[in-house]
């Protein structure tokens, strides 16, 4: 889609994608600067908060307003919200999403969440969008990202990703208020702006990193999520000496895509575990326009045409490319999963 003032391809929808990361980030932080954060149970027992529903709302308005016939194909729904139950976190939710949004009435707050329901697969367009990816990170006061992704006839075309609590630079670390914001689209390569304040953007490149005395993988956090054991064995295999470097949510795409890590394993623990398309699509793109390379373990393009789920692959491979063919060689030797 050609835009007719700049000429660049999917330019409305980059500045779209901005704001709405940038408008669920403001919240984020209102909440977590809160006091008494509580997680709420969801019925497969993962933590959702205030914030996560806020974010999805605040982000479901932008999309709407500006691409009212798009899907959006997102992680939460306002089911538990609703419950009589939850008055208190729904009451909560609204406060905090009226902050950045003025007069926004409750039914307008549930309906915009609940914008997210949709099926995605092989349709024509659709966004795909994770209010808050990492949300025990989130709890922990640690990495989380509001991961969006606009993907078209089953390709990634464009991704936002928020990081708040992720340095623009390393000598940042821990500094307030110098969180991140990764833009892509395909073609155009990756950018990183400081999530706050009009910084002008700065290119994203991996790594050339090929010694693998001196290469870093990245994992998550949890071992629930991605096995460490196994991790283990396959860096030990690689002779990969560095320990892992751990971190919540997609914010480890945007280490390996900005060269401060060289290797993303996801590695299942579950063998019947499918990834959902929200966890990767905005993440997979920053990578892949920075020059890296994203897989399955098997070698296999992530799938994101088969509805919310990567259901045609198992686990995720993401590297600076170089490294790529000989990680999944290593996988190929020793990973049995469970
Ligand atoms: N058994 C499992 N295997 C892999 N990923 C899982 C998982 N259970 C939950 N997840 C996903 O892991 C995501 C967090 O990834 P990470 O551990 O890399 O930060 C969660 O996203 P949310 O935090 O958005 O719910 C959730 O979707
Ligand atoms: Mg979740
Ligand atoms: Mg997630
Ligand atoms: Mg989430």
């Amino acid at each position: 889609m050609l835009n007719t003032t700049s000429g660049l391809a999917f330019e409305h929808e980059r500045v779209v994608a901005m704001q709405a990361v940038r408008d669920a980030a403001t919240l984020c932080r209102a909440v977590q600067r809160g006091v008494n954060l509580q997680a709420m149970d969801k019925k497969d027992r993962s933590p959702v908060t205030v914030a996560d529903f806020g974010s999805q709302a605040l982000v479901c308005r932008v999309l709407e307003e500006a691409f009212p016939a798009d899907p959006v194909v997102a992680e939460e729904d306002s089911g538990e919200l609703r419950q009589p139950a939850h008055a208190e976190s729904l009451a909560k939710v609204l406060r905090f999403v009226t902050e950045v949004q003025a007069g926004v009435d409750q039914e307008s707050l549930l309906r915009w969440i609940d914008r997210g329901g949709a099926l995605g697969g092989a349709r024509d367009r659709f966004w795909t969008l994770d209010p808050i990816d990492g949300t025990k990170g989130f709890l922990r006061g640690e990495q989380y990202a509001i991961a969006l992704a606009l993907i078209v006839e089953g390709r990634i075309e464009v991704a936002a990703m928020a990081c708040p609590n992720l340095p623009t630079a390393p000598e940042n670390d821990g500094v307030a208020g110098t969180g991140s914001l990764f833009v892509a689209v395909r073609g155009q390569g990756a950018e990183l702006y400081p999530l706050d304040g009009d910084l002008p953007a700065t290119p994203v490149r991996v790594s050339a990193r090929d010694d693998w005395g001196l290469v870093r993988f990245c994992e998550s956090v949890e071992s629930g999520h991605s096995a460490h054991d196994w991790s283990a064995t396959v860096a030990h295999r690689l002779g990969i000496t560095a320990p892992p470097v751990r971190l919540d949510s997609q914010a480890k795409y945007a280490v390996v895509a900005r060269g401060e890590a060289d290797i993303y394993l996801r590695l299942p623990t579950k063998a019947d575990y499918r990834e959902k398309i929200w966890d990767h699509a905005s993440g997979a793109l920053i990578l892949a326009e920075a020059g890296g390379v994203v897989t399955d373990l098997d070698g296999r393009p992530l799938d994101f045409a088969r509805g919310r789920e990567l259901s045609e692959n198992r686990g995720v491979v993401a590297t600076n490319g170089p490294l790529h063919d000989r990680v999944l060689a290593a996988l190929a030797e020793t990973f049995r999963p469970a």
